[in-house]
């Protein structure tokens, strides 16, 4: 469904990978529909379609399309892992190929479906540097000077990951918040809660910046398996149990993989009287 914004309506689907949710446009042909406002409206589950992410595929030169995404607040995000894995699911069926190259604010990604049936990722290389991240420069973004000692890792988007006793007995929202727009990162950050539950085996819970509490954050799980590595409490390849299902993650050499479930859920279109409305 290659969409463009006509007389009437626009085009969407409604994607999620793990309950990671998503409304998709095709903005493959025409203008980029998008602004904050539309993006604000849209994600309103009362009064919208309701999403975490809004992502939109744009053609691309060198690649097979460049996508970008918004949070539900309207704010931008430089990464989601979970949408380019189910965005690349379906350009992989649209274009009838097992692999698809992309730009995405970081650069060009790369996503292929495995045999399993299973799409997989490359994020890239996690980001250490504390400017690039970004956290206030003076610190040190592996020991942050905040309670529970987290570590901050950029995966084209500021995650800070604490390491606690049992992330089940956790709440997010009472402590992401004020972490989210803590001084320290001049751009907010999406905060992540995570165990070492078994070998190589991590329960992470998220609080995402722009959205609040998700079923599952990819970007996050990356930057959770990393955070575990430099700490010491893992290996490079690790499971990841998040509220929606596990991820598996992978750091290589070439950056760092995340392989998951897609799913497509339904095709539809906003009406033009919604999209008067905004
Ligand atoms: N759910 C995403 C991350 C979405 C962006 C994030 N909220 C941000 O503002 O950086 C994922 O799967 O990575």
């Amino acid at each position: 469904m290659n969409t463009a914004r006509t007389a009437s309506g626009l085009p969407f689907m409604k994607m999620h990978g793990l309950g990671n949710d998503f409304v998709v446009i095709d903005a493959r042909e025409g203008d980029d529909p998008v602004t904050p406002a539309l993006a604000r409206a849209l994600g309103d589950r009362h009064r919208g379609v309701g999403f975490d992410q809004l992502a939109v595929i744009r053609p691309a030169q060198g690649a097979d399309f460049t996508l970008d995404f918004w949070n539900s607040d309207g704010s931008r995000a430089g990464a989601c892992g979970n949408a380019t894995r189910c965005v690349s699911d379906y350009m992989m069926r649209q274009l009838g190929q097992d692999r698809v190259t992309l730009l995405t604010e970081r650069g060009e990604l790369g996503a292929v479906r495995r045999a399993d049936g299973m799409v997989s990722v490359n994020m890239g290389a996690p980001i250490l540097d504390a400017a690039q991240i970004p956290v206030l420069p003076g610190n040190d973004p592996a020991h942050l000077p905040l309670e529970g000692d987290p570590i901050a890792v950029g995966m084209g988007n500021p995650h800070c990951v604490f390491f606690v006793e049992d992330a089940n007995s956790l709440d997010p929202a009472a402590r992401g918040p004020a972490v989210e727009h803590d001084p320290l990162f001049p751009e907010r950050t999406n905060v992540e809660f995570a165990s070492l539950i078994g070998p190589d085996h991590l329960r992470m819970r998220v609080w995402e910046r722009g959205t609040g509490i998700t079923l599952a954050c990819g970007s996050g799980t990356c930057a959770t398996a990393v955070a575990a590595n430099l700490r010491g409490l893992t290996g490079k390849h690790v499971l990841v149990d998040v509220d929606g299902g596990q991820l598996e993650i992978d750091w290589r050499e070439d950056g760092v993989w995340m392989t998951g479930p897609t799913a497509h859920v339904f095709d539809a279109t906003l009406t033009p009287e919604f999209l008067a409305s905004l």
